[in-house]
């Protein structure tokens, strides 16, 4: 059964890669210009350079082309996402929609997987997300992902089809946990490259990341997420992964902040927006989350570094 890609950014067309090894994947990109490079070199140089595509990937700007299949997995940037799906909602009836995006839509404050049932109710939702830079993935190198679906025998359907030898999927029937867990953790790591843009030590690192955990786990069960998905790949993993390495955009962005120094805005970093949703989430349903509501004005430059981490250091004492 053929399987199709929307959006041939950095992450959908390693999964267009990897996903070749299964069957035809047809991986859709919106501009046409685009498209004809890509079909002519067998590359897509603008977003992941020195990756061949397979044979049995089509790149196309065919819209129905790519809503055809029964699998659609939606691999665009999650601000983008409503604006796709209502566009798309009658052809997208009845689909198995597999969003790879990591964040919450800022105009609704909700998740990929809600967005879906809002806008496509009669499709299918489910979510592929965990530590993953497109370029691993790329490479063939060994990764490890959740997919969560709440129906569960869909979500067994896919977990086969979209496993390979090198790219292992979880299944989980906790989408909600899955997707904010995603979501959350690119805010943390923003914070998380802050603290090392501006000089603050791997100390301070290791301390940002377990209380951006605890925050992450406050939210998520709130929304009736599972403390366990946190602490699984879609959460405590991809929070790991993404705190740490350079290859992130979000710490990059982060740590430029940090500096004091300007971020490209062409690059995609889905923890500034999904910051500014994930502050005005708590402040709507009082849940304490102090790392988001500072990366949150950090991003808006309504708060220096300096005035962030004193406001985090001087809060009153507590249990942990
Ligand atoms: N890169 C990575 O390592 C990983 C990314 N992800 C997630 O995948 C999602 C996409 O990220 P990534 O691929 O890296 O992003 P990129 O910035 O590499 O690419 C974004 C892609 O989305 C397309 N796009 C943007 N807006 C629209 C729209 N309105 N309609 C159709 N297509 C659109 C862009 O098309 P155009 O070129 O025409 O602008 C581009 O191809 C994010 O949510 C990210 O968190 C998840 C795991 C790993
Ligand atoms: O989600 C990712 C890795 O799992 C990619 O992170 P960045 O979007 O920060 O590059």
């Amino acid at each position: 059964m053929s399987i199709s890609i929307i959006g041939a950014g950095a992450f959908g067309t390693a999964l267009a890669v990897a996903l070749a090894q299964n069957g035809p994947v047809t991986l859709w990109a919106r501009d046409a210009d685009h498209v004809r490079e890509m079909q002519k070199t067998g590359r897509n140089s603008q977003r992941l350079a020195g990756v061949a595509l397979p044979e049995n990937v089509s790149v196309t700007a065919e819209i129905g082309r790519a809503l055809a299949p029964d699998v659609i997995l939606l691999a665009i940037p999650m601000q983008q996402t409503a604006g796709f799906l209502e566009q798309h909602r009658t052809a997208l009836a009845g689909k198995l929609l597999v969003s790879c995006s990591k964040g919450i839509d800022l105009a609704t404050l909700r998740g990929p997987t809600a967005l879906i049932e809002e806008i496509c109710p009669k499709a299918t939702p489910a979510i592929l997300t965990g530590p993953s830079f497109a370029a691993d993935i790329a490479r063939g190198l060994p990764t490890a992902l959740t997919l969560a679906c709440a129906n569960g025998e869909a979500g067994s359907a896919l977990q086969a089809q979209l496993s390979t030898p090198v790219l292992r999927l979880y299944r989980s029937t906790d989408p909600k946990g899955a997707e904010l867990g995603g979501a959350l953790k690119n805010v943390i790591a923003i914070a998380a490259g802050v603290v090392i843009g501006a000089g603050l030590g791997d100390s301070a690192r290791a301390a940002l990341i377990t209380r951006g955990f605890a925050e992450m786990t406050r939210l998520a069960e709130r929304f009736g997420g599972k403390a366990e998905t946190l602490a699984g790949l879609s959460g405590l993993g991809d929070l790991v992964l993404t705190c740490t390495s350079e290859q992130s955009r979000n710490f990059r962005f982060g740590a430029t902040l940090g500096r004091g120094e300007i971020f490209d805005p062409s690059i995609t970093v889905e923890g500034a927006a999904t910051a500014k949703a994930v502050s005005a989430i708590a402040l709507k349903h009082a849940i304490e989350m102090p790392i988001a509501h500072m990366v949150s004005a950090l991003v808006d430059q309504k708060i220096t570094v300096d005035a962030a981490v004193s406001a985090l250091m001087s809060r009153p004492l507590k249990e942990e």
